[in-house]
């Protein structure tokens, strides 16, 4: 059997969904195929239930240091089933609202897995059982997995973030492999929430995509609240025992209640049946697209995850949008085709405490000539209001411009700095100067203030900075 179709998108996560929705916002006919619930695995898996278990963390240090604020109030433990309930309400608001918005629009959503079929002279399709969904468009967006390095990872001792999101209790002791942005938010949560915690990380530092500098404040700040780093080291081996897991790191052997594994994510291509249909995949695994996100396969367009970059659920809706405009505008729709973000122009955001946050180019790939302003939050008032009495500070907003031109770089790291970093997309998106900002006026106290501080002084009249 065969039903025909504008637009077929297999997967419903960040991608395919915000795909779908303006697809159908611009008049197409779409089918959202995906054998799980819909919102994929920021929604279920990713973005929000770790962010809303790092909220749980944050209150557990907020109330630990209760005191320098002068209010009394007493720890009496973490239930670690209360937050995973809280975190599941999240998430399954945030559930009920896409549905009942995917259903609004008239989306046609099947609830099966699916496969590319090439196409016929109809156009290519989505495969699901006996049916075959043709489409002038289809849409690959089934995102990516764990990579796992081949440790026998059970989902009980030795685990992925899929069962660190799951658990009903907490761990004494933890490794985590893999110092990048998952392993540093659940180091940084399980650490706040009273897990003895070990980091391993390969490199020579956290977060090596960030400013060095940022990394370096990072492991201090982690180290401090009794996170062991260790840098440039791996596991080599574990096994898991009845009552815990034997890691192997270097010439040691470690005790711990579990093994957290986050070493990366590899796109899921695999029963899509992608070279019969055309498709091209590039040596790492990743569906190969041109600059419109269109694969070799006439039709057939990919997003998301499975398109080598960063692994962000905004850049997923980035890429949704643009296709189903593009679409749009090929069968004859009004519409302007929102252009496509460059990588390097997406902010992100890593939610450990404290945090880093960036857009743009380091100062290592802007260049010698470029010129970099750190303006500390020692001396922004709301950061130190945000600490409390006898609380260190060590945020830094860093900002980079090229040699008297256009800003091409914000680094920030610090409390809810995330809050901060749209400002600074938006002054790299629009390749602003810092002459450009330096007129507009930040309120005051805010953390915001620090962007405009660190501007001023990118502007050579630096106003509450030694220059
Ligand atoms: C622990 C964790 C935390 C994260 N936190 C953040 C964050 O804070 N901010 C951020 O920007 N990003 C975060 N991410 C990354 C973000 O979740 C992903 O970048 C985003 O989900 C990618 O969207 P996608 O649509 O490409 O794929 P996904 O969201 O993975 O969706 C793919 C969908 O395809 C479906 N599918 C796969 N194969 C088939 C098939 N054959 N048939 C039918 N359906 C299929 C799957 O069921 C899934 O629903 C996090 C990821 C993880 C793992
Ligand atoms: N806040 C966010 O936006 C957010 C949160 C979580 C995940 N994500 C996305 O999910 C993706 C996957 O996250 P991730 O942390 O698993 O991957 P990652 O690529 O961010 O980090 C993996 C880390 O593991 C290290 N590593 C690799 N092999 C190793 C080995 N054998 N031994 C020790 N260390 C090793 C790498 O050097 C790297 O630092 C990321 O790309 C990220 O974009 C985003």
């Amino acid at each position: 059997m065969t039903s025909t179709f504008d637009v077929a998108i297999l997967g419903a996560g960040s991608a395919g969904y915000a795909c779908a929705l303006r697809a159908a916002q611009l008049g197409l006919s779409v089918a959202l195929v995906d054998d799980s619930p819909l919102g994929g695995t920021c929604l279920h898996r990713g973005c929000i239930p770790t962010k809303a278990w790092l909220q749980a963390a944050k209150v557990r240090r907020t109330v630990a240091k209760a005191g320098s604020f002068g209010i009394g109030a007493e720890l009496t433990g973490v239930d670690a089933k209360g937050v995973r309930d809280y975190a599941d309400a999240t998430v399954a608001g945030l559930h009920r609202g896409l549905s009942s918005l995917i259903a609004s629009r008239g989306i046609t959503v099947i609830t099966e897995r699916g496969s590319l079929v090439p196409d016929d002279g109809r156009g290519p399709g989505i495969e699901t059982g006996a049916i075959v969904h043709r489409a002038k468009a289809v849409v690959l967006a089934t995102g990516a997995a764990p990579i796992t390095l081949g440790l026998p990872v059970d989902g009980h001792r030795i685990i992925t973030s899929e069962e660190a999101l799951r658990l009903e209790d907490l761990p004494s002791r933890a490794v985590v492999l893999g110092g990048g942005v998952i392993g540093v938010e659940f180091a940084s949560m399980w650490a706040d929430l009273g897990v003895e915690v070990t980091l391993v990380e390969a490199t020579d530092r956290l977060l090596p995509a960030e400013e060095p500098g940022h990394s370096r404040i990072l492991t201090k700040e982690l180290s401090r609240r009794g996170v062991t780093v260790l840098l440039g080291s791996t596991v080599t081996a574990a096994e898991a025992r009845e009552d815990g897991v034997a890691v192997t790191i270097g010439d040691e052997e470690v005790s711990a209640d579990l093994l957290l594994v986050a070493v990366g994510r590899r796109p899921v291509t695999e029963g899509l049946r992608l070279e019969a249909a055309g498709v091209s995949v590039s040596a790492g695994g990743h569906v190969a697209v041109d600059a419109n996100l269109q694969t070799a396969a006439r039709g057939v367009y990919a997003a998301g995850d499975l398109v080598a970059g960063p692994q962000l659920a905004h850049r997923g809706y980035a890429h949704g949008l643009h296709i189903a405009e593009r679409v749009a505008q090929l069968r004859g729709r009004p519409s302007n085709a929102t252009e496509l973000p460059r990588d390097s122009d997406i902010a992100r955001v890593t939610y450990c405490s404290p945090q880093l946050a960036s857009v743009g180019l380091t100062a290592q790939q802007a260049g010698p000539d470029a010129e970099v302003v750190d303006y500390h939050l020692t001396g922004n008032g709301r950061a130190q209001i945000l600490k409390g009495a006898g609380g260190r500070e060590s945020g830094v907003v860093r900002l980079i411009r090229r040699p008297g031109g256009e800003i091409v770089g914000v680094h920030l790291i610090g409390d809810d700095v995330s809050e901060l970093i749209s400002e600074g997309a938006l002054l790299v998106g629009w390749q602003a100067a810092p002459e450009d900002l330096s007129s507009i006026v930040h309120p005051h106290p805010s953390l915001s203030e620090a962007i405009a501080e660190a501007n001023w002084a990118l502007a050579g009249r630096p106003l509450h900075m030694h220059r």
